[in-house]
């Protein structure tokens, strides 16, 4: 079918399901034909693709080739219920079709199947078939396909085995690579950063990073460092609050409170310390997305000073302290002057 067939273009498909998830938009167009890519009908697609293997997966590192969207949703025997996606590209390749089967009511086993189709192979939309349950079935597989990717991404997590401590690795957080480069060019153009001054050994001075912070309460200060983090904003930039929703579902908590540190280069750094603030919520979580050039996060024990753990934060990584990590352990991200790529953390954190 050629662009100017696709009924998209005639107007006569319509979006009958569409919804932030863990992996994006994800949207069910009425009828099989090609879809057209449009700011309204963002990502298609769920998980099959160009980066199978590799965890999370999505399409829209790729969509510009995308031309079609179908799927199929049908009831398979023995109450299995069954959604298959697939999506046609302009280039001839072998498309995957991921689904998902979960055998009873409330799921307590989740399965995950990967098949081979051809490029363009007929798949069939049954909303027919389809029509009582749809809704519903829809909606709970849009809650197992986020369940699936928070497994995903949980399962490739690495605890790091430190005395008196809770910390975890997350390599990747499901960020496309488009989304990682957008996003770090979106902070670092907001409006917000400053560099701040801290009183360190008795003496103000300029920390070597510059900071913005967001929150959800207006009239929370945060105090580190003898200096204060006011808001700069009670709205959360759309980046940052697509990341929130993110690790808020990977991690299964809420955050009220972000501080971004953008270090320009590998001159900027931050130096040892713990996050043990009054206005952090006891043995609470800290969430550190990465975004940009890779940086070294030190942590170090606090009375045996020469246990040190390095772990390289990775573009799109999440490293996240728990529990009684800030009361053993000191943490940095130091001066790396090879590193001529900028970087920004983003901490989130959760407030009294
Ligand atoms: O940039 C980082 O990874 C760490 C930042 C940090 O420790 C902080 O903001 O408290
Ligand atoms: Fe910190």
């Amino acid at each position: 079918m050629s662009a100017s067939e696709s009924p998209l273009a005639r107007g006569n498909a319509g979006v009958v399901f569409a919804k932030q998830s863990l992996l994006g938009s994800i949207l069910l167009v009425n009828s099989v034909g090609d879809f057209r890519r449009s700011r309204a009908f963002r990502t298609v697609g769920l998980f099959a693709g160009a980066n199978r293997g590799s965890g999370v997966s999505r399409f829209d590192d790729e969509y510009d080739a995308i031309s079609s969207l179908s799927a199929t949703l049908s009831q398979t025997p023995r109450g299995l219920v069954c959604i298959k996606s697939t999506v046609s590209r302009s280039r001839p390749i072998t498309l995957s079709v991921h689904f998902i089967q979960f055998h009873a009511y409330p799921f307590a086993r989740l399965e995950i199947g990967v098949a081979d189709v051809p490029d363009n192979a007929a798949v069939t939309m049954n909303f027919a078939a389809a029509e009582a349950y749809r809704a519903a079935t829809i909606f709970l597989t849009i809650e197992l396909w986020d369940m699936y990717a928070a497994l995903l991404i949980e399962r490739n997590s690495i605890a790091i085995a430190l005395p008196k401590s809770d910390v975890t690795y997350y390599p990747q957080i499901g960020l496309t690579r488009s989304e990682k480069t957008t996003y770090y060019k979106q902070l670092t153009s907001l409006p917000y950063w400053k560099q701040p001054s801290l009183i360190i050994y008795g003496r103000p001075t300029r920390a070597p990073r510059l900071t913005c912070s967001f929150g959800s309460q207006p009239n929370k200060v945060y105090r580190y460092s003898g200096t204060t983090a006011t808001l700069d904003s009670v709205d959360y930039p759309p980046p940052i609050l697509h990341i929130k929703s993110i690790i808020e579902k990977i991690l299964n908590t809420e955050f009220n409170f972000v501080l971004l540190n953008w270090y320009k280069n590998g001159n900027d750094c931050i130096g040892e310390h713990s996050d043990n603030e009054r206005e952090l919520k006891k043995l609470g979580v800290i969430a550190c997305v990465s975004l940009g050039a890779e940086r070294n996060f030190v942590l170090r024990n606090k009375v045996e000073r020469r246990l040190v753990r390095k772990l390289a934060l990775a573009d799109g990584s999440m490293v996240v302290m728990k529990g009684n990590t800030q009361a053993n352990w000191k943490h940095s991200v130091p001066r790396e002057k090879k590193i001529v790529n900028g970087r920004i953390s983003l901490t989130f954190r959760q407030l009294v």
